[in-house]
């Protein structure tokens, strides 16, 4: 692996027709971990891996992999990797006719092709022929060929798409074992669930661009909001003793109450030292899926008004 390990994508605007796909889109992917690249559908995920590898060209601003644009890259292998459509290989080519036809390409050989082949778990497929390979083997075949020329950079769109249950917790385990070798990983996908276990940071984009770009710790903790639950028999003295401790408290059941604004430690230390029993004290945590939902709202009621107006 040599080169800088970075994706800097910087206030693209790209029109088709009368779609605005990209406005405004700017980022930065760093190394060492997974990034997310999430939105809704027809948010320009897809719109911005295309221009990041020059597969189209933006209206207005840069993309750069390792500082640099994709076209100025002599060996593009060597620099970064995509996966961008699974589906696109040579039905007739066995799996390492094909993985070599791309390697000679690149000035790369026979070697470095058994490697990966070996790498993402495909050694006994091959020699058959890609044309009958499984969604998951040819989502295989697809990593295999972005990891041939061991690029710093990675970019998957949809990668765990149509993969069964196995191979998502293969590809999860893949791409963090990637991304702790030091390469920056940028995953794009429509559904928060698939990237929950497998990104440690969020790019989150609606309508062309940017609304969130966070730790996967910090949205949760957001929008967790602090909150913890106590189960106590006493809800009026729980609440009396917390709210002297400076928390605001709501009674959620009979013998439950919300706290907010004390951590669950010195919840329990009040309880104690003012001799409130008490059974439970539960931190709540948002999962991904309601933090991302929260984040997305304005984005996707955009889509459905638009979606109201186009049925009218
Ligand atoms: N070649 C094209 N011609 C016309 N419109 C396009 C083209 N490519 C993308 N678009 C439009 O640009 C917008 C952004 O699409 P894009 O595929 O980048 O979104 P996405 O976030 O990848 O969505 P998905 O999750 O559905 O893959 C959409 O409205 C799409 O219809």
């Amino acid at each position: 692996m040599r080169g800088e390990a970075t994706i800097e994508v910087n206030g693209l605007r790209k029109r088709f027709g009368p779609t605005l796909a990209l406005d405004g889109m700017s980022f930065t992917v760093r190394p060492g971990r997974v990034t997310g690249f999430v939105g809704p559908n027809g948010a320009g995920k897809s719109t911005t891996m295309r221009v990041v590898l020059g597969l189209d060209a933006a209206d207005e601003g840069t993309a750069l992999i390792g500082g640099r644009p994709y076209r100025s890259l002599r060996e593009p292998l060597r620099h970064v990797g995509a996966l961008l459509d699974a589906a696109a290989l040579q039905p007739s080519r066995s799996a390492r006719g094909h993985l070599l036809w791309l390697a000679r390409s690149q000035g790369l050989g026979a070697r470095r092709v058994d490697e990966v082949i070996g790498q993402v778990g495909l050694r006994s497929a091959a020699r058959r022929k890609a044309g009958g390979f499984s969604l998951g083997m040819r989502q295989r075949l697809g990593i295999a060929a972005a990891l041939l020329g061991d690029p710093p950079v990675l970019m998957l769109d949809e990668p765990v798409n149509g993969l069964d249950p196995e191979g998502i917790v293969w590809i999860r385990g893949f791409l963090r074992s990637l991304a702790a070798e030091g390469r920056a990983v940028l995953v794009s996908s429509h559904l928060m669930s698939e990237l929950q276990g497998t990104a440690d940071h969020l790019i989150v984009v609606g309508r062309g661009r940017v609304i969130a770009d966070t730790g996967v710790a910090e949205l949760i903790a957001a929008a967790s909001r602090g909150r913890v639950t106590v189960r106590t028999p006493v809800p009026e003295r729980a609440m009396r003793a917390l709210t002297q401790a400076g928390a605001a408290v709501t009674v959620t059941e009979r013998d439950s109450i919300t706290v907010s604004g004390l951590p669950g430690e010195r919840i329990v230390a009040v309880l104690t030292a003012n001799s409130v029993p008490f059974s439970e004290v539960v931190t709540q945590r948002a999962t991904l899926e309601e933090a991302y939902m929260e984040l997305t709202r304005d984005a996707v009621e955009f889509q459905a008004v638009a979606g109201r107006e186009a049925v009218r």
